[in-house]
């Protein structure tokens, strides 16, 4: 991107200075005045722009127009050209958010020193927000058990090619860092990363912040989906997305191009476009809630990013990784986390998923005593009151049942816990509960707990669902 924007009343100068560049190597285009000057802008911002401040027979001054590209185009810079003694003005320029100024007339040298400064400075601006946008969240994804590994695998398939993809998953299960590991391995990886939060976005605003508006008195200010130009749209929670909204953006997907808001010309845009939803969207469609033509667009490839509890083996090492982030991030102590507060996390419901589990550790680390092995004396006591220390609280329909099938209904919740703990290794499991591994298998049949074999590791459930008296 070497194309540099020549704006100057003088045919002359404009060609001198186009003549000069083009030996360089840059590739240039020409404006005599300011109309021809913001069309040129409006079809494509340069990657340079030089500037003369006062342009004959034109509706606006050089200094007008600097005020138009600071606005639409921040990242270009523009370096003015003054005529000799003219230095109040640059100087007004550059308190403007002009690069520099040459004065008329100028030496070539010190117009190419000025330019090959400028352009640099572009580039490193370019790409510090480049890093910006990557480091505001990272795409790195933790985990070993089977139901992690069967979702990379699916991710993988899917990286490479431009499909849609649903993402269904609990609040808080990690559905926005799977969207983040499709963009970071996919090969739009150097384009942006878009986030729609359809949940958190006003209504009436939605239309301006995805289409962008144009008027006569602001000019362009585009939306997310030209933001995302070149890259990646995650819709988060697309389920609250307003039906008006539901219906434009079906459009999109079926013409690539859009009207801004207010505007009259359409808009191309390439993006790759990922969703998600914690809700049953087919529920929704027969609730007259959300458009079954866009599902189907949006749904090409559905993928569930499985619950915490449906991962319970990878609690210890996902609490391993946030106590690191959080060390490196702000400064917590770097504890280890004992055997015993793992086994306890791993036994604790978690609705609010992984975010909970990143929640707990930090408040932890926070409030503990900074030294030594995080105990399981330190975990709060809300999250584990329903397996707590001395107590158990009985929850639902288990304190209505007679004692033995309250027992039985206990023991089948505890033994599919320490199953898939143990990742359906059931001699670790029989070790763990201090019992005989054929007594483990006999208590099981017993308790119509069948473990099945998925993605290379074993999962328990219960065989006939509807024997199962727990919430
Ligand atoms: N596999 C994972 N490895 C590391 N961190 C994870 C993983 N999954 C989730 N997290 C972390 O958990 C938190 C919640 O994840 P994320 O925002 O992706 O969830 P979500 O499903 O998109 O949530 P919501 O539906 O509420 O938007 C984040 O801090 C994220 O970094």
């Amino acid at each position: 991107m070497s194309d540099i924007l020549i704006v100057d009343d003088e045919r002359d100068i404009r060609e001198l200075i186009s003549d000069i560049l083009e030996d360089e190597g840059y590739t240039t285009r020409l404006a005599g005045n300011s109309d021809d000057c913001m069309g040129q802008l409006n079809a494509e911002p340069p990657a340079l722009m030089i500037l003369d401040i006062w342009l004959k027979d034109s509706r606006m001054d050089g200094i007008d127009i600097l005020k138009h590209v600071k606005r639409d185009n921040p990242d270009v810079p523009v370096v003015i050209i003054s005529g000799h003694g003219n230095i109040e003005i640059a100087v007004a320029a550059i308190k403007q958010g002009a690069y520099d100024f040459i004065e008329k007339p100028f030496n070539i040298d010190q117009l190419l020193v000025v330019i090959r400064r400028a352009m640099e400075a572009s580039r490193l601006r370019r790409e510090n927000n480049q890093l910006k946008r990557k480091d505001t969240q990272s795409a790195e994804m933790i985990g070993a058990s089977a139901a992690y590994r069967t979702l990379v695998s699916q991710l993988d398939k899917v990286t490479k090619s431009n499909g849609r993809v649903m993402l269904n998953g609990p609040a808080g299960s990690g559905k926005e860092v799977a969207a983040r590991f499709i963009h970071a391995h996919s090969n739009r990886a150097e384009g942006p990363f878009v986030v729609v939060s359809c949940a958190s976005i006003d209504p009436d605003r939605m239309e301006q912040v995805l289409f962008g508006r144009e008027s006569p008195e602001r000019g362009v200010e585009k939306g997310l989906l030209e933001e995302a130009h070149g890259g990646m749209i995650y819709f988060d929670e697309v389920a609250d997305m307003p039906l008006g909204t539901q219906s434009k953006i079906l459009r999109v997907l079926v013409d690539q191009q859009f009207l801004r808001v207010g505007g009259s010309d359409k808009v191309r845009v390439d993006l790759r476009v990922v969703s998600s939803t914690s809700r049953n969207l087919e529920a929704e469609i027969n609730g007259g809630r959300f458009r079954q033509e866009l599902f189907h667009r949006l749904n090409v490839v559905p993928i569930t990013v499985p619950s915490l509890e449906e991962r319970r083996e990878d609690i210890p090492l996902l609490a391993q990784h946030f106590i690191e982030g959080l060390n490196r991030t702000q400064g917590l102590p770097l504890r280890a986390l004992s055997e015993e507060a793992a086994a306890l996390m791993q036994t604790m419901v978690w609705p609010g998923n992984v975010r909970q589990l990143r929640n707990m550790i930090e408040r932890v680390l926070i409030l503990g005593d900074g030294r030594g092995e995080i105990t399981s004396a330190e975990l709060p006591k809300e999250e584990n009151k329903a397996q707590g220390e001395d107590r158990v609280v009985l929850s639902g329909s288990l304190a209505t049942l007679p004692l033995r099938e309250a027992r039985e209904a206990f023991e089948r919740e505890y033994l599919l816990t320490q199953i898939n703990r143990f990742g359906g290794n059931i001699s670790r499991t029989a070790q763990f509960v201090g019992m005989e591994r054929s007594a483990l298998h006999r208590k099981l049949k017993s308790l119509n707990v069948v473990t099945t074999s998925k993605a290379g590791s074993r999962v328990a459930h219960v065989e006939d669902e509807e024997t199962v008296e727990v919430d």
